[in-house]
């Protein structure tokens, strides 16, 4: 709601508003006379969305939507998530950053280019809102498994940042998605007419160092707590390392992946009945999502009694060169020297097929890029080898996925624990419904983002992300469990989101990072009415502006008529 001395807000021109809202907002007249109910509201969204059969056309008109009539566009998306989520984000964010120049229309977030070096604070105060706390913030060199897209990259802060709205109640005013522009190493962009980037090649890693240093500060100091959230970096690392300790940030890709993904595996390997000293995983993809989310699973072996030594060697990691060993000939990337493997007897393991005759691993993980790389010959030899193969294809989008539902289904001779990136189709079998998991870190970073923001946590420790998982681990419901579900139904994100905040939120407490008080002796049901009642609600909007106004405009609670425009 605007005050009534500036100009109407996007969020303004909702017809949900009666008429005594509206003339104090000053868009009576300037919206049609109905006074809509927000059912007949979504179900004009809705038509409008069927009318229109290609997904990046539907999400062309959400996006419209976010912008012109922000609560109706979160309204529609939290009530319809599990339609909602593949059209705003993965899979259809992908094309969605793949055209983002061509179908460019309106502004959606904040780019800071490289040039702006020495001024990034100034860019920074042009961004419209008080009070930002929480960003996510990419150069765009590596989005989904999509590759180095530049500024096109924009659709992903934009995207986790209206989950973070749906699925964690953080207000959509509060958030910043953050696109720096320091060039793109893709050619093909560097010459399209219509790109809207710097057509500049990627800035070294130290100068993009430097220019992150400037950034933290810069943002640290406008918005004092704000959380920053890493995404789709092509080497995060280095980042993480720097700023880890020192601000309120975390990596998606790194932790984020890594707590979603083991919250999975928790509940896979229990199914499995294996013992986790006997559990063997190859990972394709050695990059920041495989070794983020291997190393998380190495903490969980290690709770479960396995040394560290004993936990690291139950993984066997593959790149591009093939299985990473200690004498392969070239010089590993520093990331992957922790499970680099020395027990090669000399042979070098070249293809992903090679690796899995070689190990005959319990647990098949994907984080490659590369669509289609589970090949039906090793996906039959999974079932083959487990009463129960975890199979989690995780690359996204969908066509970048190493194996479908029904492909990991039909060839283990429908025995495969799984979970992808991207949404798949429930299969039936045998008058079964067979239901995916989705090991998207989407079921996490809502929490861990509003944990840290409800806490006031001054770092986000390993010991919050860790509790991020076993949280969601233990989300489920029996009814869930009892299906076999790895993770729970998505039309339940927002209570999910809450358990995992309360998770996050405790361990922030535990570690001593925390700075909210009040909180601190709150027993479980006190915390959790108290984090449901800091939770934004779309459906509760009209209302809360309805009081507002009421309470702006009642004479005895002002003392005057300030609200009537006409
Ligand atoms: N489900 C989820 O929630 C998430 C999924 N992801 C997905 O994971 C994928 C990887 O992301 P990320 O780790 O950040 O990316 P990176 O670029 O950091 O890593 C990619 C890894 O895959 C390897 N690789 C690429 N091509 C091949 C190939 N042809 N053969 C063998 N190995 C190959 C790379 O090898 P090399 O090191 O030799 O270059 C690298 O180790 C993306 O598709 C992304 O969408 C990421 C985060 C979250
Ligand atoms: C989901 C996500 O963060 C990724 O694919 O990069
Ligand atoms: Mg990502």
């Amino acid at each position: 709601m605007s005050a009534a001395h500036l100009p109407p807000a996007p969020g303004d021109y909702d017809t949900s508003h009666s008429t005594t809202v509206r003339k104090y907002n000053r868009t009576y007249g300037l919206v049609p006379p109905a006074v809509e109910s927000l059912d007949v509201q979504a179900s004009r969204c809705l038509k409008q969305l069927e009318r229109r059969p290609q997904s990046i056309d539907k999400y062309l008109y959400l996006s419209s939507l976010r912008s012109t009539n922000v609560h109706l566009f979160y309204r529609l998306v939290s009530q319809h998530i599990k339609d909602m989520a593949p059209l705003i984000y993965t899979p259809t964010v992908g094309d969605g950053c793949l055209q983002w120049s061509h179908n460019y229309v309106q502004p959606e977030g904040l780019y800071i280019s490289y040039s702006d070096r020495g001024h990034i604070a100034s860019v920074l105060h042009n961004w419209p809102q008080v009070n930002v706390e929480i960003t996510v913030v990419t150069d765009g060199s590596r989005i989904l498994g999509l590759g180095d897209l530049g500024i096109n990259g924009m659709g992903i802060p934009v995207g986790k940042l209206s989950l973070y709205v749906a699925c964690a109640g953080i207000r959509p005013e509060a958030t910043l998605p953050l696109m720096l522009d320091l060039g793109t190493g893709n050619k093909s962009l560097r010459e399209d007419p219509l790109y809207m980037g710097s057509r500049r090649e990627k800035v070294s890693a130290q100068e993009e160092k430097e220019f992150l240093d400037e950034l933290m500060v810069a943002l640290t100091e406008k918005w004092p707590g704000i959380v920053i959230q890493f995404e789709d970096f092509k080497n995060p690392f280095p980042a993480l390392e720097t700023y880890g300790g020192k601000y309120t940030c975390f990596n998606d890709d790194i932790q984020g992946t890594g707590a979603v993904v083991l919250a999975g595996i928790i509940s896979a390997v229990k199914r499995t009945g294996v013992p986790v000293k006997d559990q063997r995983a190859v990972f394709f993809g050695a990059g920041s999502a495989g070794v983020g989310v291997a190393k998380q699973i190495v903490e969980y072996f290690m709770r479960e009694g396995l040394t560290e030594d004993e936990a690291r060697r139950c993984f066997w990691l593959v790149d591009t060169k093939g299985l990473v060993t200690n004498d392969r000939g070239d010089k590993l990337a520093e990331h992957k020297i922790y499970f680099s493997r020395d027990d090669n007897a000399g042979k070098q393991y070249k293809t992903l097929e090679e690796v899995v005759d070689h190990v005959r691993p319990t647990i098949l993980m994907g984080l490659s890029t590369i669509g289609g790389a589970f090949t039906p010959d090793m996906l039959t030899k999974m079932g083959q080898w487990n009463e129960h193969p975890i199979i989690f294809p995780l690359s996204n989008p969908s066509a970048n996925s190493e194996c479908t539902f029904e492909d990991a289904l039909k060839h283990t001779n429908y025995k495969a624990l799984f979970a992808s990136g991207s949404p798949f189709a429930s299969i039936e079998h045998d008058g079964k419904l067979e239901t995916p998991g989705q090991g998207n870190n989407m079921y996490v970073f809502p929490g861990i983002g509003l944990g840290t923001i409800l806490s006031k946590a001054t770092t986000i420790t390993q010991s919050m992300i860790y509790a991020s998982a076993t949280s969601l681990s233990t989300s489920l419901h029996p009814s869930e469990v009892s299906q076999g579900w790895l993770y729970p139904e998505l039309a339940r994100i927002r209570d999910v989101s809450v358990i995992v905040a309360m998770g996050v939120i405790k361990a922030a407490q535990e570690a001593g990072v925390d700075r909210e008080q009040s909180i601190k002796s709150m027993g479980n049901e006190e915390l959790e009415k108290w984090v449901r009642s800091k939770m934004y609600d779309p459906t509760t909007e009209t209302q809360r502006v309805e009081e507002e106004v009421q309470g702006l405009t009642d004479p005895s609670k002002w003392g005057g008529n300030r609200g009537s425009h006409l």
